[in-house]
């Protein structure tokens, strides 16, 4: 088939799809989309194929039945990719400084990749239990109620990571695992520096005053005054170092007298000052430790717009009134719950306070409680954009990633990976929405929902208990789609293949619709695996008793290197993503270190990756107009009360948020 008829016929085979996707936002969001679903979907796709009567139908019958009669278990369990995880190949070139820091930093921490390595092989004991217990998800009507119960008990495991002893968690201050985060940019005093008491520590607003009664009537203030307003007392700031005449803000009567450069510089001094002293401020205020106090509630926050609705909650953007930070805002729904918290919940809780720290997974900043005991909510970082979306929109206006850029997201995309797979954390559901990006062009892996601790591969009794359903269809690993005893970070690598694909074709690789269908799609991109490549092939339940038909390999290298998407050691990376042999499937840390990266073009800088406006900030008023209103009211303030202003900055409140009339600070 010619490129051009058959960039055509995949386009429109897209097009047909992204109609029926195009709802994914919210709680519309495609059926196939979502691993949840899927004992559901199981039941609609077997008809769906029933009624077809192509080859894949003959296939995929095979595999239903298979699926019914489930054979018994009694080989090895080796799911470890011990010896490949240790090796390293001697003869590649180790990349620019940044990389080998990287790199020496990773050796630092201990993997459990490769601390896999150490574990013995042991044999695997049957486990007919488990079978029965599938045999009876497939054959029961009534699974769908019952499954996310089934799920959850099936997935209890103990951690691998020990839990901090009560003593260490009671002494804990700002940036400790289970303290605060301190502000950037605000110095840590010395060790040895006196401690500030009780009463030498400034008083907090403890009201946070709102901003009800905003004067309106203040356009005739004076535009020249309004634009120095920030500049209030930066005189006194200046006083103990006159080195840099930017330090000092001119006198208004000197303004107009300065070039345009000389009052860009003044306007960028200006607000590196007011940066510092709302951190400062911040810095200041009691800190706020809910390992002692609770939970705060959720009145803390002022709720600005809902962001989406996903399968397990609601999230809303909403406003820290204290900090004025920006934060997503998860409301787990409790509505089904019949027993307790949900563990999905507690699981994305747990497993983003472990991994948060890194800058490509979303931060948790604090559960929260809403009015009612069953309404929790959870506070992260506010992320603009979700990767699907961002490439849904560059698809509408035509355009796709550069290389440069392409780089540039997989690097972050594979650090998050890496960081989370040495915390022993498997994400299970890494697609492009469950990817944020901020404007600055930073990803930021979140939906932690069905991640989950994994245990080290002697512990096979433990491991065994994963459940297979996992990973939305379309980014499900081929070991998964043959139902395995055990798997693990191979699953989550495969996704990444398919994500990496995703970022060059603006679209997904392989749009499977029922669980056969997946198969077929894979096996006719990547050829037919055989047990010479694969030997453990033979232990996947769905291989053993489904007759699949014979594909060439040379599908995705076509598609990749033909049409000139990827060149030949960028065509590697991805192959060594989506290798079919779980074993050879490159690790985060491999793939982080492959020559693509230092190839020519390098990947760009973050903030040259494209942004949107986000969706999610729409119905927030556009800031320019409130950056102008809020310096009017500061100046009439700093005109009426220069104390009260300076005290107001001191503590980061806004001029819009108190009464200009009858502002009153509380001693
Ligand atoms: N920190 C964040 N910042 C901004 N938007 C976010 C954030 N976290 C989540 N979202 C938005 O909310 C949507 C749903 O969030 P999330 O995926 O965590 O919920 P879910 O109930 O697990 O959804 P799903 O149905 O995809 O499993 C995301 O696709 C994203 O658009």
């Amino acid at each position: 088939m010619s490129s051009s008829r058959h960039d055509r016929k995949r386009h429109n085979d897209e097009d047909r799809r992204d109609s029926h996707h195009s709802k994914s936002r919210d709680s519309q969001r495609s059926r196939d989309e979502r691993p949840r679903d899927s004992g559901r979907d199981y039941d609609r796709d077997r008809k769906d194929y029933r009624s077809r009567g192509d080859y894949s139908r003959g296939t995929s019958e095979k595999y239903d039945r298979s699926r019914r009669s489930p054979t018994r278990y009694d080989r090895n369990e080796r799911n470890d990719r011990n010896d490949r995880d240790r090796r390293r190949p001697d003869d590649r070139d180790r990349g620019r400084d940044d990389r080998k820091d990287k790199r020496r930093d990773r050796s630092r921490t201990r993997s459990p990749v490769s601390h896999k390595s150490s574990s013995k092989k042991s044999e695997s004991p049957k486990h007919p239990t488990e079978d029965a217990r599938l045999f009876d998800r497939i054959l029961d009507p009534n699974y769908k109620a019952k499954s996310s119960t089934v799920l959850e008990i099936q997935d209890v495991e103990m951690s691998p990571v020990e839990l901090k002893e009560e003593t260490e968690i009671s002494t804990f201050t700002f940036d400790d695992d289970c303290g605060p985060a301190r502000p950037t940019g605000v110095s840590v005093p010395p060790e040895n520096s006196e401690p500030v008491s009780d009463e030498e520590r400034p008083a907090t607003p403890t009201t946070p005053v709102t901003p009800d009664n905003i004067q309106e009537d203040i356009d005739g203030a004076d535009e020249t005054i309004a634009d120095l307003n920030e500049t209030i007392s930066d005189q006194e700031d200046a006083e103990d170092d006159d080195s840099n005449k930017y330090d000092v803000t001119p006198e208004p009567e000197k303004w107009d007298e300065l070039s345009d450069e000389e009052k860009t510089l003044h306007k960028q001094a200006m607000k590196r000052r007011k940066k510092q002293r709302s951190d400062e401020a911040i810095s200041k205020l009691p800190v706020y430790y809910p390992g002692l106090h609770g939970c705060q509630h959720i009145a803390e926050y002022a709720i600005l717009n809902v962001i989406a609705e996903g399968t397990y909650g609601e999230v809303f953007r909403g406003k820290n009134t204290r900090t004025d930070e920006i934060v997503a805002l998860k409301r787990f729904k409790m509505e089904k719950e019949k027993e307790g918290f949900p563990i999905t919940a507690l699981r994305e809780i747990n497993m983003l306070l472990k991994a948060g720290s890194h800058e490509n997974i979303v931060n948790v900043r604090e559960i929260l409680l809403g009015r009612k005991e069953t309404d929790v909510y959870m506070a992260m970082e506010y992320v603009e954009h979700d990767m699907k979306s961002l490439i849904d929109k560059m698809k509408s206006k035509n355009q796709r990633f550069r290389t440069g850029q392409q780089k540039r997201l997989m690097l972050q995309l594979l650090s998050g990976i890496e960081h989370m797979h040495n915390l022993w954390i498997l994400h299970r559901d890494l697609k492009t929405s469950n990817l944020l990006i901020s404007h600055s062009g930073v990803l930021k892996i979140a939906d932690f929902g069905l991640s989950r601790e994994f245990g080290e591969a002697s512990n096979i009794e433990t491991r065994m208990r994963l459940t297979p359903v996992v990973v939305t269809l379309w980014y499900r690993s081929i070991e998964l789609l043959l139902e395995p005893k055990t798997y693990s970070t191979p699953v989550d690598m495969w996704s990444v293949g398919c994500i990496m694909a995703e970022f060059i074709l603006m679209s997904p690789l392989f749009r499977g619709t029922n669980e056969p269908n997946q198969v077929d799609l894979i096996f006719q991109m990547m050829g037919t695996p055989n047990e010479n490549a694969w030997p453990e092939i033979k232990e996947l339940r769905i291989w053993n008793t489904v007759e699949f038909p014979k594909w060439k390999s040379g599908g995705l290298k076509k598609l990749f290197r033909g049409e000139r998407l990827l060149n030949e050691s960028g065509f590697e990376l991805l192959e060594g993503l989506l290798s079919m042999n779980p074993r050879k499937r490159l690790t985060a840390s491999e793939a982080l270190d492959h020559k693509w990266f230092d190839e020519h073009p390098v990947a760009v800088s973050c903030d040259e990756l494209p942004t949107y406006p986000a969706k999610s900030e729409l119905n927030a008023a556009p800031p320019q107009q409130q950056q102008k209103k809020k310096n009017r009211l500061e100046a009439l303030l700093a005109e009426e009360d220069p104390e009260r202003a300076a005290l107001l900055r001191q503590f980061n409140v806004k001029a819009d948020q108190v009464k200009t009339s009858d502002f009153q600070l509380k001693f």
